[in-house]
């Protein structure tokens, strides 16, 4: 995939009824706040209104390591990633315990991890592009043929999906070192260069003072290394990006190509989304920010994306977890736009004007 055609934008009409429909409930007007509005952006991007309920929702976990996380940038070591993996795979990460409680069905890939991860079924390893992506401040994090790989097969994990009956896609990650270049991600795609790091460099797993500081280093030598080809969203993710962090760009372009929409998560889900808008202009409308994470990046992505997050627990835990917590809200909105009386069946107690 290299600059792909815009994404058509979801249906004007039926956002238009449903903001008719939502007006016309027995609530007072404007009482459903961003529940009211989520109803009308799911109308949207399901063609109908009311929205269908969301009963096939499933979280797509991209997994890699990055090298990086060898440079003092991560307060765990790398070898977290392969041993979540297996941890997903068994049902027991934190976003399992969600997914359980909300009826959000897992998948977890191993794009690059470090790791052969022996002994797991055969279709976590089935896109892998490489063991581990390239340190960024040193070296590219992927050679271009590997970064159309990963592009490539993310999107394919998105038809794939779809095909199977997805009406809402989620993105989650796995990989200690990865808000470093989820950051630098974020950085391209602003426009920042080297001497802004500050403004994109959190504290990821938890680094104290002196990992900060490292990691703005790491940052900082990573945009000066890029350079100019910071510009392209593609050569980006050749330069500051991984495997894993391809493959789920390409996972959101090919959501909002099959006209699904996306539930994001943190850092890394909202930085893919981002490179995902560069790439094919239109994807953002077809996402919907799940939380707002710690890591100042996510803001500034969101930002970008006009996107506001549904929820602000204080969650950093990546893995899809701040999507799969915001699936009921989504739930909600569609129950309200379905089963609410309309303020018609009343009677004449409401002035049709109020
Ligand atoms: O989702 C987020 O915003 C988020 C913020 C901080 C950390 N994480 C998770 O922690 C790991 C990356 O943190 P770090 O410090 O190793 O770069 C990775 O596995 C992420 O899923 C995730
Ligand atoms: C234990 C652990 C679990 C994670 N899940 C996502 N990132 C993580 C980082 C660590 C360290």
């Amino acid at each position: 995939m290299t600059a792909s055609l815009p994404v058509p934008a979801p249906h004007a009409p039926s956002a238009r009824a449903a903001a008719e429909r939502l007006a016309g409930l027995a609530v007072p007007a404007g009482a459903l706040g961003r529940l009211g509005e989520l109803g009308t952006w799911l109308s949207a991007v399901q063609g109908q209104v009311p929205p269908r309920p969301l009963d096939d929702v499933r979280l797509v976990i991209f997994a890699g390591d990055h090298g990086v996380a060898r440079h003092g940038v991560s307060a765990y070591p790398p070898e977290i990633t392969a041993a979540m993996v297996r941890t997903f795979v068994a049902g027991r990460a934190g976003v399992n315990a969600l997914a359980g409680a909300h009826g959000v069905r897992v998948r977890v890939l191993d794009l690059g991890v470090d790791d052969d991860l022996d002994g797991l079924p055969p279709e976590v390893g089935e896109h892998k592009v490489r063991r581990g992506s390239g340190a960024i401040h040193l070296e590219d994090a992927l050679t271009a043929a590997e970064t159309a790989q990963a592009l490539a097969a993310g999107r394919r994990v998105a038809e794939r999906e779809v095909a199977d009956g997805a009406q809402l896609l989620l993105s989650g990650d796995m990989g200690i070192g990865n808000t470093t270049p989820a950051a630098a991600l974020v950085a391209a795609g602003l426009g920042l260069g080297a001497g802004d790091v500050a403004e994109v460099a959190g504290r990821g797993t938890g680094v104290d003072d002196a990992g900060l500081a490292r990691k703005r280093e790491v940052l900082g030598a990573a945009l000066e290394r890029a350079g100019e080809r910071a510009a392209d969203p593609v050569e980006t993710l050749t330069a500051l990006g991984s495997a894993d962090l391809a493959a789920s760009v390409g996972y959101v372009v090919g959501a909002a190509e099959a006209g699904v929409p996306v539930l994001l998560d943190g850092l890394m889900s909202v930085a893919c989304a981002l490179t995902a808008e560069r790439i094919a202009p239109g994807t953002a409308a077809w996402c919907v920010a799940g939380h707002r994470s710690p890591e100042p990046a996510q803001t500034l992505a969101l930002a970008r994306l006009g996107l506001d997050p549904l929820l602000d627990l204080g969650m950093r835990l990546g893995e899809g977890s701040g999507a799969v917590a915001a699936v009921p809200l989504l739930r909600s909105a569609v129950a309200l736009l379905n089963d609410v009386a309309l303020l018609s069946d009343l009677g004449d107690l409401v002035p049709t004007d109020a």
